[in-house]
């Protein structure tokens, strides 16, 4: 069985290691695809091992100089949210989120899709989920609860408007679309996606085929470890 640690001690808070990097922490708040904060994430933040935000912060130098910033989705994610994800897709009656997230799979294929894992990367502290955006920021609405769901898969001018580049989906678009290399994203949001995964692969970070946003770092330090302490500065220090 894989190995289960409570302590923070090898972690950061990318924050401070990489202050210009954007923030929108997804799974703090209401907007993602269970449509609460889930277990865990105590305050806003992107907790990583040291060597995942040493490499991240060489990816935004590279582009910073392109007029681009990152910005991360999710970080290390503790094992108590991802089974607050299992515990959540087991309750097929709840589809509060699905117009919005995954318009097109059905609510039981989740996991088997690939879209989210029982034992994830993110546990393991060196995987990000992120995307790009052109310097200066644009302004971001909030999402209030309640709204009404664009699907994430329409245009970027129909679906909840991000502060991103558009990469051809919205962030958590459970679909085939948001596959990276799907034909189908052509134009500028190929070359966003291009953008992403060539600087991020530069950077030491592979991507996940079914997801345009999630990275982990090749050779990361804790292969086997998968971490559960809450998202708290006070678990870093
Ligand atoms: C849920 C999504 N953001 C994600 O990270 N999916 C992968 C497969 C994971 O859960 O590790
Ligand atoms: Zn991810």
């Amino acid at each position: 069985a894989p190995a289960q640690a409570t302590s923070a001690r090898p972690f950061v808070v990318l924050r401070d290691f990489a202050p210009t990097i954007q923030h929108d922490i997804r799974y703090h708040g209401p907007h993602n695809f269970v449509g609460t904060p889930v277990d865990g994430y105590r305050e806003p933040l992107c907790i990583l091992t040291r060597p995942a935000a040493e490499a991240l912060r060489r990816a935004q130098w590279k582009l910073l100089a392109r007029g681009y910033s990152l910005k991360v989705y999710d970080c290390f994610r503790p094992q108590r949210a991802v089974d607050h994800f299992v515990r959540w897709a087991k309750d097929l009656e709840d589809e509060k989120m699905k117009p919005e997230f995954y318009p097109n799979v059905a609510k039981d294929r989740l996991f088997a899709d690939g879209y989210i894992a029982e034992k994830s990367g993110h546990s393991r502290g060196s995987t990000v989920d992120l995307t790009v955006v052109k310097l200066p920021p644009r302004p971001q609405r909030p999402y209030v609860p309640g709204e009404p769901l664009e699907p994430c898969t329409a245009p970027a001018g129909e679906r909840f408007p991000d502060n991103s580049v558009d990469m051809g989906t919205g962030f958590d678009c459970f679909d085939t679309l948001s596959h990276t290399a799907n034909p189908l994203i052509t134009g500028k949001a190929r070359e966003h996606r291009d953008l992403l995964v060539n600087t991020m692969a530069e950077a030491g970070f592979r991507n996940l085929v079914e997801e345009w946003w999630h990275f982990t770092l090749n050779d990361e330090p804790y292969p086997d470890t998968y971490f559960d302490f809450p998202i708290s500065r006070k678990s870093v220090y």
